[in-house]
């Protein structure tokens, strides 16, 4: 059941009066597990946080862009561990996306992610009192967002922008020049809106959560930054709302980032640290696939080109051509994902009929040996 009044909706499964209170709000989520409102516009939602501040709750924050998986619900698990109340954005930045980017066809899918929540929400509710609940869904439109100029996602065009260089240039930097200044610029406007106790990021997108750390910390925003890991398909392939698109041919061509990933990993355990025994076995997998795929017919073969595959320092993401076993590195990869150059009739093509072409991320830490 939903209502909404003055810009502000209830989801609950219980048939309940809209609370327009804040305050009956906070005192609503305590009695009600199933329940949390949607949030279009700052002044409510503000108004909600500030009762939850005076009742001595702490807010944990997930930003999202909605088509809500498992590895968003991971972090909402997390948040809900760690804090009473949990605020959970979904919203599509444009700032984030490059002109020639898939903003238009990123997929929205807002009413199955509402009965995630409410799902999970009932889940959460079922752990007894020292779990928190998800509260409140903040939802904006691009006007409350980017309330003076519209939002723009020309390198040079106009606006407030936060930029965190020389992160932001790197890795996902090289091919999307103004994707992390749209990530932290969106951030810094979430984070003004909830001021959260705690913010939630997953480790899947690895250079994201560094960018978000090092913001939180240039800018002394009052928030702690927590990474959960990456939540994954069985046979290892990372969630990620892009993999819709992927269809069946290249999603099992697109676990050769995994593997790849795998390789490098195995190698740094067998006590390899150099850059060129790392990676060459990660670069190997990536090769003999894209050959093998090479020598399919057009009607059975998935392409895709490699971005990059990286060995870098786990805060600074410069590139080491040796990892100190102390310190540990991060391995991060990007695949494009060709759209299929023939396909066969009934075949599952994914969303989009293998017509888009789909980037995969991926990574593993080498963590620090003893
Ligand atoms: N597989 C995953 N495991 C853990 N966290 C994840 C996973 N996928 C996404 N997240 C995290 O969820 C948050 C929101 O991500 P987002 O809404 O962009 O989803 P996404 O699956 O990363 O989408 P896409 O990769 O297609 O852009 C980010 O902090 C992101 O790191
Ligand atoms: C953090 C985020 C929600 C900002 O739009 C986005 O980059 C994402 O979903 O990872
Ligand atoms: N999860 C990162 C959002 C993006 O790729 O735009």
């Amino acid at each position: 059941m939903s209502r909404l009044v003055n810009g502000v909706k209830s989801f609950s499964t219980a048939a309940s009066s809209l609370l327009a209170d804040a305050s009956a709000a906070a005192a609503r989520s305590a009695r009600q597990p199933t329940s949390f409102q949607v949030f279009r516009d700052v002044p409510e939602l503000r108004q909600l946080r500030r009762k939850l501040i005076q009742n001595d709750r702490t807010i944990g924050f997930v930003p999202t862009m909605g088509a809500l998986h498992e590895g968003h619900l991971s972090l909402i698990r997390e948040a809900a561990r760690e804090n009473t109340d949990v605020f959970v954005s979904i919203y599509v930045n444009p700032t984030q996306f490059g002109i020639n980017e898939d903003l238009s066809s990123y997929p929205r899918t807002w009413d199955s992610d509402v009965k995630k929540l409410k799902k999970l929400n009932e889940e959460l509710g079922s752990l007894g009192a020292g779990t928190g609940r998800i509260t409140a869904i903040f939802a904006p439109t691009s006007k409350v967002m980017y309330p003076t100029l519209p939002p723009s996602s020309e390198i040079d065009g106009h606006g407030s922008f936060v930029t965190i260089t020389p992160l932001s240039r790197k890795l996902e930097g090289v091919s999307r020049p103004v994707f992390f200044r749209g990530v932290a610029t969106v951030c810094m406007k979430l984070f003004n809106a909830t001021t959260p106790d705690r913010v939630y990021f997953g480790q899947k997108d690895v250079q994201q959560s560094v960018i978000i750390k090092r913001m939180v910390k240039d800018f002394l925003i009052d928030t702690e930054v927590r990474i959960v890991a990456t939540a994954r398909e069985a046979d290892g392939l990372a969630l990620s709302s892009r993999n819709v698109y992927l269809g069946a041919r290249r999603r099992i061509v697109g676990l050769t980032l995994h593997k790849a990933l795998s390789a490098a990993v195995e190698a740094y355990q067998a006590g390899k640290t150099s850059r060129d025994d790392i990676l060459g076995a990660a670069r190997s997998i990536a090769e003999r696939v894209l050959s093998e795929q090479q020598s399919l017919p057009p009607s059975e073969r998935a392409l895709y080109e490699v971005d990059y595959i990286s060995l870098a320092d786990p805060e600074s993401l410069e590139e080491l051509d040796l990892v100190d076993p102390k310190k540990g590195a991060v391995l991060s990869t990007a695949f494009k994902m060709a759209p299929l150059e023939e396909t066969k009739p009934g075949e599952d093509c994914g969303l989009g009929d293998g017509k888009v072409p789909v980037r995969l991320i991926d990574n593993m830490i080498l963590q620090p040996q003893a």
